[in-house]
C-alpha cells in the first residue's frame, strides 16, 4: 500500500533498523551494505537507495542521499519519520587544513551552515552541531581501526563548483574539510530529536583557494589512496554505530 511509504524517498514507514549510516552515492551505500551480514535493498527511488543488515549482531540502515542539501534533507526527514534514532553521514570532503592528507579521515564536531536549505528552516545564528557521544564513537573507532584521522570544523557548502563570486575566506577559523550535506544532517538531528556525526574521507578540494600551500591535492576521488580511506571509513562508520547502540562510545 502506498501509504506505508514516505512521499519523497519510498522508504517504508516502519521496520527500518533504528541505527542508520548515510552516503551521497548510492553505490558506496551498496558498497557499505555489502560488508552487513543479512544484507537487503529495501528499496530506491530517485538518489534515495536503502539496505539494512547487521554488523556485528546490531541491526543497521545503509541510505544515500545524492549530492546536495536540499535533496538529503528529504532523506533525513524521512528516515527520522520511519524511525531512525542515529544517523552517521559517511562522505567525502576536500581538506582545509595543512596536515590532513587524502585518504585521511575527519570526524566533524560542528558544521558552518552554507548548505542552501536550512537558512530556509532556522535563522542563520542556530548551530549545526555534532551529538558529541557521536564524535567520540568516530574518534574511538577510527583510532582502533589505526585509521588516519582529524577532528574540527567542516564547511558545508551548497555550490560545489566555483564560480564568479569569490569564496569567502574563512583563513584563520580552523576548518577542517569541505562537503555539502552535514549540516544539513546536524540541523535536522538537533530539531528531531536524533543523535548525528559525519566521518569525511578526504578526496581533494575542488577549487584552488581551499589548496594549502602544505600541498592538500586537488580533486580527484578516482583514485587508490580515496578508495583506501573509503575503505577504512566504511568500517570506522559501522563499529561507530555500533558503540552508539550499545552505549560504549568513551
Ligand atoms: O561523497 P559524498 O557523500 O557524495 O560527499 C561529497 O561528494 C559530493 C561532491 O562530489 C557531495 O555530495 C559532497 O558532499
Ligand atoms: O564537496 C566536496 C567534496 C570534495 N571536495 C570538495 O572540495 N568539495
Amino acid at each position: 500500500m502506498t501509504q506505508d511509504l514516505l512521499p519523497v524517498t519510498r522508504i517504508p514507514r516502519t521496520g527500518l533498523p533504528p541505527h542508520a549510516i548515510v552516503v551521497g552515492d548510492p553505490a558506496r551505500a551498496a558498497a557499505v551494505a555489502a560488508l552487513l551480514d543479512g544484507s537487503e535493498e529495501v528499496s530506491y527511488h530517485r538518489e534515495y537507495r536503502v539496505f539494512s543488515g547487521s554488523w556485528k549482531g546490531v541491526p543497521v540502515t545503509v541510505a544515500s542521499h545524492g549530492v546536495g542539501g536540499p535533496g538529503a534533507i528529504l532523506l533525513f526527514q524521512e528516515l527520522a519519520d520511519a524511525g531512525v534514532r542515529a544517523i552517521v553521514r559517511f562522505g567525502t570532503a576536500g581538506a582545509m587544513k595543512p596536515g590532513i592528507g587524502d585518504g585521511d579521515l575527519v570526524i566533524a564536531e560542528a558544521a558552518v551552515r552554507d548548505d542552501g536549505v536550512t537558512q530556509q528552516l532556522l535563522p542563520p545564528e542556530y548551530p549545526a552541531v555534532a551529538a558529541p557521544e557521536a564524535v567520540f564513537a568516530l574518534q574511538r573507532a577510527a583510532r582502533e581501526a589505526g585509521a588516519p584521522h582529524h577532528r574540527g570544523i567542516v564547511w558545508t557548502r551548497a555550490a560545489f563548483q566555483p564560480g564568479l563570486i569569490p569564496l569567502f575566506s574563512y583563513d584563520g577559523a580552523g576548518l577542517a574539510a569541505i562537503e555539502m550535506e552535514l549540516s544539513a544532517l546536524l540541523v535536522t538531528a538537533s530539531l528531531r530529536g536524533l543523535v548525528a556525526g559525519g566521518v569525511l574521507v578526504i578526496d581533494g578540494a575542488n577549487a584552488d583557494e581551499l589548496v594549502d600551500a602544505a600541498g592538500t591535492s586537488v580533486y580527484d576521488p578516482h583514485r587508490e589512496v580515496v578508495a583506501a580511506g573509503v575503505e577504512r571509513g566504511a568500517v570506522v562508520s559501522l563499529e561507530a554505530l555500533r558503540l552508539l547502540a550499545e552505549g560504549n562510545e568513551l
